[in-house]
């Protein structure tokens, strides 16, 4: 039966459901399990595509850390099985979808304070827990951030994560927007890269934009190093002073995950939320 680990699960276990969305490697399909009708979340990998970018071993880590990890804000990976020519993640569902596609459908693209201020925490939340069984998310930014039914995170998309201290390069990424200023100088780093993109990411909420966004990657970069960049009018002193506080550049000097959850912004702001 299925409680049992040596169950070698495939795909005839599930009726695939609608594309959920995709990403690089992959699709996403909503699914349900046939014998017990549980929904979950699919995602598909080529493994010619992940051999093509030498990623497998980065799959294999996600899948090693996930399992570790169980949290009522991290994203729980439930299995994962292969075939000739994909692997397959078996992820809890987030009804709610990604949270960037609500972001940039709100008002402003930006969220309110008490909305912006409840996700901040559960984020903290969560990758204090990550921290706590030295990983580091070290991709935090809104395309992998999920949302429940009752509209809260799930962290998701440990592929880049890796345990600390680390000097693994980040070669291919997305956006250079939530690079830390150590990984941008390729320097060592530890769990306070999360803390700057935890900066950026409530600089995102708050604005609609990443603070460093620019035209070109050096510019991306170089506004990184110098911290170059600039608070809106809109913007509350409380919030401003929560994210000067994660936007440093001496990582040891950044807020600590328990000094956020207590923030006042934080705390003010999630009474109204
Ligand atoms: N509504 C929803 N409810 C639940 N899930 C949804 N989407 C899937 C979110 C994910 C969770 N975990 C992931 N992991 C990876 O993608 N890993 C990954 C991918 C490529 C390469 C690599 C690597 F090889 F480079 F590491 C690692 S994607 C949605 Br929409």
């Amino acid at each position: 039966c299925y409680g049992n680990p040596e169950y070698n699960w495939s795909l005839n276990d599930f009726e695939l459901g609608a594309r959920l969305g995709r990403g690089k490697f992959g699709r996403v399909y909503i699914a349900r399990e046939k014998y017990t009708g549980y929904v979950v979340a699919l995602k598909t990998l080529v493994k010619k595509e992940l051999h093509k970018s030498h990623v497998e071993k980065l799959i294999l880590r996600e899948i090693e850390i996930q399992s570790h990890l169980q949290h009522k804000h991290i994203l729980q990976l439930l299995t994962w099985f292969h075939d000739s020519h994909r692997i397959y993640l078996v992820l809890e569902y987030a009804q709610k979808g990604e949270l960037y596609k609500h972001l940039t459908n709100a008002p402003g693209k930006r969220f309110p304070e008490p909305l912006a201020a409840k996700y901040i925490y559960q984020v903290s939340d969560a990758l204090h827990y990550c921290h706590q069984n030295q990983v580091i998310h070290r991709d935090i930014k809104p395309e992998n951030l999920l949302l429940t039914i009752t509209n809260d995170i799930k962290v998701a998309d440990f592929g880049w994560s890796v345990h600390a201290p680390s000097l693994k390069r980040k070669t291919m990424c997305g956006t250079l927007d939530y690079l830390p200023p150590e990984m941008v100088k390729n320097q060592e780093y530890s769990y306070h890269v999360d803390m700057w993109c935890l900066g950026v990411l409530c600089y995102e909420f708050l604005t609609g934009k990443p603070p460093f966004e620019s035209e070109d990657q050096d510019t991306t970069y170089r506004k990184i190093r110098s911290l170059d960049f600039d608070y809106p009018p809109f913007i509350s002193s409380a919030a401003e002073n929560l994210i000067s506080r994660l936007l440093v550049l001496d990582g040891k000097s950044r807020l600590s995950l328990p000094e956020v959850m207590k923030h006042p912004w934080i705390q003010e702001q999630m009474k109204k939320a």
